[in-house]
């Protein structure tokens, strides 16, 4: 194996092969473990219609049923928060179907993002770019949710794992902005595994991954992006040899994203000097 790649594997902790029913027991246990340490009142995680929520979402319920045994009162609140109209609309109301969560809400964020844009136009001059339109969604989403979190008392979820941690695949502060992550450790091959042991519909489980954040090309494969495919990715974090393009596309990212996966820089930090960092474009 590459010497990166082990190292790599190590920081995502990503195992080779998984036992679906122990990873669910483990994540669900995390859940409530967490949430009795801090005394939040419960958990608020956005529904996508994607797979990544569908799974947290549905080990969310479960951590909150489980307390409910224990005497332990917590709140589960799935949030919709579309931009406008969903062009998956139909997977979004499957993955809450699957889920089962105690409260379910719909908070639409393109007033937000549009407030935004017309502010920065105004302010700069400039016409916003459909890309940091898109980044700007994922800022939105964050804050509808820490704003159910503030004012209930709750934890934000959020989805990230191996395959999406490991290339930075997310927007800083946005989707990567949560206080808890119950699917970190898995790969998306393994989300998978979880979302059929759980009885997902197959809509969901095989779901094409989108970060759908694009006006221009709503749906857009997250695979069309990144170059490489999860299946790539997957069997790279598992100790796989793959051809020397994709590891060496998949470290290019790893080390061109690590800040998206530290706290912010100070004179104290030393990882920027240990290879590669530079502009994520
Ligand atoms: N070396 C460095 N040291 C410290 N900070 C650095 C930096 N390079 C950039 N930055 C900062 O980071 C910013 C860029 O990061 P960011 O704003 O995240 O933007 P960026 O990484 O350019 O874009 C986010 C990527 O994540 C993908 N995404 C987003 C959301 C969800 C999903 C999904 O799969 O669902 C995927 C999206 O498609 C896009 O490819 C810069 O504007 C700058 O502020
Ligand atoms: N339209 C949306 N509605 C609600 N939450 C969203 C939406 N889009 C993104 N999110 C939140 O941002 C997270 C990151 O998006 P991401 O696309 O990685 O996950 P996903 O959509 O659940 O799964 P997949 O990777 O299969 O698309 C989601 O898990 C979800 O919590
Ligand atoms: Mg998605």
């Amino acid at each position: 194996m590459r010497e990166l790649q082990a190292k790599i594997i190590d920081e995502m902790g990503v195992k080779p092969q998984i036992d679906p029913a122990e990873e669910v027991e483990a994540r669900v246990a995390f859940l409530k473990d967490y949430l009795k340490a801090t005394g939040a009142k419960g958990f608020v995680l956005g529904i996508s219609g994607g797979l990544d929520s569908s799974l947290a979402g549905r080990l969310a319920q479960l951590a909150v049923e489980s307390l409910a045994e224990e005497g332990v009162e917590a709140d589960f609140i799935a949030v919709r928060l579309p931009h406008g109209v969903q062009h998956d609309e139909e997977d979004a109301k499957a993955a809450l179907e699957f889920v089962q969560a105690k409260s379910e809400w719909t908070f639409n964020v393109k007033p937000a993002v549009e407030g935004f844009e017309a502010e920065y136009e105004r302010t700069s001059d400039r016409e916003l770019s459909d890309f940091v339109r898109g980044n700007t969604k994922a800022r939105a989403r964050m804050i509808s949710q820490y704003m159910i979190a503030g004012e209930r008392g709750l934890l934000v979820i959020g989805t990230d794992h191996g395959a999406e941690s490991v290339t930075g695949f997310f927007t800083k502060f946005g989707d990567g902005g949560a206080d808890i992550l119950p699917l970190f450790g898995l790969n998306k091959r393994q989300n998978r595994e979880l979302l059929q042991h759980l009885g997902a519909p197959e809509r969901i489980w095989q779901k094409v991954p989108t970060a759908d954040l694009l006006d221009l090309e709503p749906g857009r494969h997250d695979e069309h992006e990144l170059g490489i495919t999860y299946e790539e990715i997957d069997d790279y974090l598992e100790g796989r040899d793959v051809p020397d393009e994709v590891a060496e596309s998949i470290e290019r990212r790893y080390l061109v994203t690590r800040h998206k996966r530290a706290t912010p820089v100070t004179r104290f930090d030393t990882w920027w000097h240990e290879g590669a960092t530079a502009w994520t474009k």
